[in-house]
């Protein structure tokens, strides 16, 4: 008799507007047949970071995530921040539920459930690299992406967007019309490669693991999740009229080749933001306000796909 594989599973509630309890219902009994199961639903923002960490400490490796980026984002730092095991020990697969689902994409994972599944039953991982975002001159432990941060308008609009996925797929598209009348644009000093550079003005800083954001805007140039290498953005001098004229460019790529907007590749970069510092975001989740460092673990995590 062969033993089934452990798997610890996580759901999500409240994501993509609650459909996350619908779907558990629906793959508990198949998934029952395949794993031996252990699950936890997330009973506050954040949770899964306390769960996955139990998770671990009690011998699980292998996770499916119920939910959209944030649910992913929180347990991709549940898996960073604890010690017991590295992190390359660990294997998840995603069924994408949330509201932007936007890490899915990059990885050609599909929306429709009992396709993610069976791609999870199949067996086949790959790995990427996972973001560290290290905050300068604070307390503050260190947090992980896997999908994307940015900064200044994109930090602002999920600040918008929190507690409002009612509006489905287009709660970013509001979010994103309602953050052109608050922007502020904000200076910062970018250390790359021992080289300072200052940057005035600027309207949203991308750094890109996967390719999506803000559901399926693609504002980084050629991001790839494996080559180690952050593809950082940044815009400056933007003006509201600016975004509005370029909309589509922002869904089909080409936004990174208007004349104000800068692109490069590195593994390692730091902000000093001048005063007022603005809003950071990634993978769809709020960071503290803070100059921040951020450095690429690569390969670092395995997923099914
Ligand atoms: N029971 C809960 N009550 C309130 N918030 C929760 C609960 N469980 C988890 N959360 C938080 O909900 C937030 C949003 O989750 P998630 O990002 O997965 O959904 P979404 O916003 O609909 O999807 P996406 O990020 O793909 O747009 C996360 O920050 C998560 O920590």
């Amino acid at each position: 008799m062969t033993t089934k594989q452990s798997l610890f599973v996580i759901i999500n509630p409240v994501s993509g507007n609650g459909k996350g309890k619908t779907v558990w219902q629906q793959i508990k009994s198949k998934l029952n047949q395949n794993y031996t199961i252990q699950f936890a639903y997330s009973n506050y923002a954040k949770h899964e970071i306390e769960i996955t960490k139990t998770a671990i400490k009690n011998g699980f490796r292998h996770f499916i995530i119920i939910g959209g980026d944030g649910t992913l984002n929180n347990f991709i730092n549940g898996v960073f921040s604890q010690n017991n095991i590295a992190s390359s020990e660990i294997t998840f697969g995603v069924l994408p539920v949330g509201t932007g689902n936007d890490w899915v994409k990059t990885h050609g994972i599909p929306k429709n459930i009992n396709k993610a599944l069976q791609i999870i039953l199949n067996g086949h991982t790959n790995t990427q690299d996972v973001g560290c975002v290290n905050y300068l001159n604070n307390q503050i432990p260190n947090t992980y992406f896997i999908n994307l941060a940015g900064v200044g308008y994109d930090g602002l609009v999920v600040s918008l967007v929190k507690d409002k996925r009612s509006y489905g797929k287009f709660t970013y598209v509001l979010g994103a019309i309602k953050g052109l009348s608050n922007v502020k644009l904000f200076d910062v000093s970018v250390v790359v490669n021992n080289e300072l550079i200052k940057y005035s003005k600027c309207f949203i800083i991308q750094i890109g693991i996967g390719k999506y954001t803000g559901s399926s805007m693609q504002l980084t140039k050629q991001p790839n999740p494996k080559d180690g290498l952050f593809d950082i953005t940044i815009a400056t001098h933007l003006t509201k009229w600016d975004v509005i004229r370029n909309l589509p460019k922002l869904f089909n790529g080409q936004i990174v080749n208007h004349k104000k907007v800068i692109t490069f590749k590195t593994s390692n970069l730091q902000f000093d933001f001048e005063d007022p510092k603005p809003l950071i975001q990634a993978d769809g989740e709020q960071l503290a306000t803070s100059n921040i460092e951020l450095s690429v673990l690569q390969n670092a995590i395995r997923f099914y796909c």
